[in-house]
């Protein structure tokens, strides 16, 4: 398997992994204003692929291109393909609420329901048809482990998840994310409201996370990038410049332009 710059064409790095999701051809357009230019990426099944990039270069639109969220902005227009396990998500037959169980999102700033700690992660699978109270109990229970917060709130799930510290509510926010079973979890910045402290914690949790899942991270912190994933993907103005993995793209970039930005001459 290859994967390609957008500008060149070339082949950027041999993959280790499977595919999960693979980007094709990809342009995004908000009404006239082209935001993504001819993205060609595949993500690596069960491993941290970090995109970074300077502020306003597609991250985000990228990351959201993954689980169709930005269907719901008025006046976008994608072309071009994007797969996850080889099919099609923007095929007509595709329902982008299923879609977005199996491709979860944490975003930057934790936004925890306001409700109890339970009902934060029981939401989505009782949405799912999840009614039974021991099956529920049992998904709350095993996502607070996996998201390494059980220790912490075991004894207060009535309390609400509002009480919690930045930091938990993040890790909140990942329980809840992985309550409904996904393959994927996109995650736009998830550590940049939180202190060094937290951010370590939800790091560990990351690592630990890609054995059972695909993961992508949006960072603007490049130390984040660099401790976090195995691959990294460089943006600017919309194009996807360079991707390989990660230490190679640090140490030895192959791009002018990656080089400039990682070494902190723009951005
Ligand atoms: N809803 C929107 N409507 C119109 N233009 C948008 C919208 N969202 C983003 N854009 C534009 O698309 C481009 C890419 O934005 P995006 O948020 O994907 O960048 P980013 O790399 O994630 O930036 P940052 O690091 O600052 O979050 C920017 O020029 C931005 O202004």
């Amino acid at each position: 398997m290859r994967t390609f710059s957008s500008e060149t064409m070339e082949p950027t790095a041999p993959v280790a992994a499977q595919p999960k999701i693979s980007a094709q051809s990809l342009n995004f357009f908000y009404g006239a204003f082209q935001a993504l230019k001819g993205v060609n990426v595949d993500v690596p099944a069960n491993r941290v692929t970090a995109f970074i990039g300077p502020s306003g270069c597609g991250k985000s639109t990228f990351l959201r291109c993954l689980n169709r969220m930005n269907d719901l902005i008025d006046g976008t227009r994608i072309e071009g393909k994007i797969t996850l396990d080889g099919t099609d998500i923007y095929d007509a037959s595709v329902d982008p609420v299923e879609l977005r169980k199996e491709v979860g999102m944490v975003f930057q700033k934790p936004n925890p329901f306001p409700m109890s700690i339970y009902d934060n992660i029981a939401y989505g699978p009782r949405i799912h048809g999840v009614r039974e109270k021991s099956k529920l109990d049992e998904i709350v229970e095993g996502s607070l482990k996996k998201a390494a917060l059980w220790e912490e709130v075991k004894d207060k799930l009535k309390q609400s998840g509002l009480m919690l510290s930045g930091g938990q509510q993040q890790r909140l926010c990942i329980a809840r994310t992985m309550a409904v079973d996904p393959k994927i979890i996109l995650m736009d910045e998830p550590c940049s409201a939180l202190d060094p402290i937290a951010t370590s914690r939800i790091e560990d949790l990351i690592f630990e996370l890609k054995r059972d899942y695909t993961i992508v991270i949006v960072t603007h912190n490049m130390q984040q990038a660099q401790r976090a994933s195995d691959f990294t993907a460089f943006f600017m103005m919309g194009e996807l410049i360079e991707f390989n993995a990660t230490p190679s793209l640090f140490l030895h970039p192959k791009q002018q332009r990656t080089e400039d930005y990682i070494s902190g001459r723009f951005g």
